[in-house]
């Protein structure tokens, strides 16, 4: 007998209001935003900058920054209340379940040790797996990821790998424990465009491997309309549009199938059919809408 698949949320937030400190006052960030997430599903959350979108991140994870509070909400994660949840729950979780990805590797790596010496900490200190097999997990998902020289590349310190090279690093050492969710923050903003492409298919790819949720926030669409299958966009703290599912789209210069070609401004390439309630508007280019419910957005990315 196949089994049903588990639809039971993995997190479950529910009208979240956070508020940052403003001098002696408390302002509004997150004005009542409901979000779920199933096991292995990919939520893209996008919009402008101070949207809201790092603060709702963390939120997930459990965690505000210093100068921020939850007034209101809640936030489950596997049925665990994270508001509520001791101190000793939170910290057994992360790293361990709930890993974070940020936007600079640098800034997450201790300088003065090795990548691989880092990347078996959680594991080890989590009592996942001892040194040497961590290690040797490690070299796997540096395979996997597409480092160059896996077995080798784990011995230098962060300031002798690239960018890139370190970014990947750093979403191997994120799975190291093989958590249940990542939050990805803009985890490729400070990479050329080709090494972007790069980590890019590389998380999805093993995220998908894992069947991994992710929470992965940007500001840009082609970025999330790749990565997601659901698509969340925050205006001010406030959530105005849910795509539920992202569909790609790939056409030949023969046969582009969009509705309003005349607006296309390449021959062949990608397109991403986002089902949405309403227009993207600042956040994506719209070749043409194709029914009321739905928008093609274009990604500029030409084959
Ligand atoms: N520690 C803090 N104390 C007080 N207010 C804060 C704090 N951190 C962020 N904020 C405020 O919360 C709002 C949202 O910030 P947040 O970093 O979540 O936005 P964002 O959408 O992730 O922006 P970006 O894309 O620029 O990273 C901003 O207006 C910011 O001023």
């Amino acid at each position: 007998m196949t089994q049903a698949p588990d639809t039971t949320p993995l997190v479950k937030i529910r009208d979240i209001r956070i508020d940052g400190r403003s001098d002696e006052t408390w302002l509004p960030i997150i004005k009542g935003v409901n979000l779920t997430l199933q096991r292995g599903q990919v939520l893209g959350l996008i919009g402008e900058s101070g949207a809201g979108k790092s603060t709702l991140g963390l939120a997930a994870m459990g965690y505000t920054r210093d100068g921020v509070r939850i007034s209101g909400g809640s936030v489950e994660f596997d049925g665990i209340d994270l508001l509520t949840a001791s101190a000793a729950v939170k910290r057994d979780l992360l790293g361990k379940r709930i890993a974070y990805v940020a936007q600079s590797a640098a800034a997450s790596f201790n300088p003065a040790h090795r990548l691989i010496d880092q990347h078996v900490e959680a594991p080890v200190q989590h009592g996942i797996a001892g040194r040497k097999d961590s290690a040797e997990d490690g070299i796997a998902l540096y395979r996997k990821l597409r480092l160059p020289n896996p077995e080798e590349i784990g011995f230098r310190y962060p300031h002798q790998v690239s960018g890139g090279q370190l970014q990947r690093a750093m979403t191997a050492m994120a799975m190291s424990c093989r958590p249940d969710l990542i939050i990805f923050d803009e985890p490729t903003t400070a990479l050329d465009v080709t090494t972007q492409i790069e980590v890019l298919s590389a998380i999805r790819d093993i995220v998908a491997q894992y069947n991994t949720a992710a929470i992965y926030i940007t500001h840009d669409l082609a970025v999330v309309a790749q990565m997601a299958d659901r698509i969340k966009v925050l205006l001010r703290g406030e959530e105005v549009e849910t795509a539920d599912s992202v569909e790609k789209l790939t056409f030949a210069s023969a046969e582009i199938a969009v509705p309003n070609p005349a607006r296309a401004p390449f021959l062949s390439g990608f397109a991403y059919l986002l089902r949405c309630r309403k227009y993207l508007g600042e956040f994506a280019k719209v070749l043409g809408g194709c029914g009321e419910e739905e928008f093609v957005i274009c990604t500029a990315w030409t084959t």
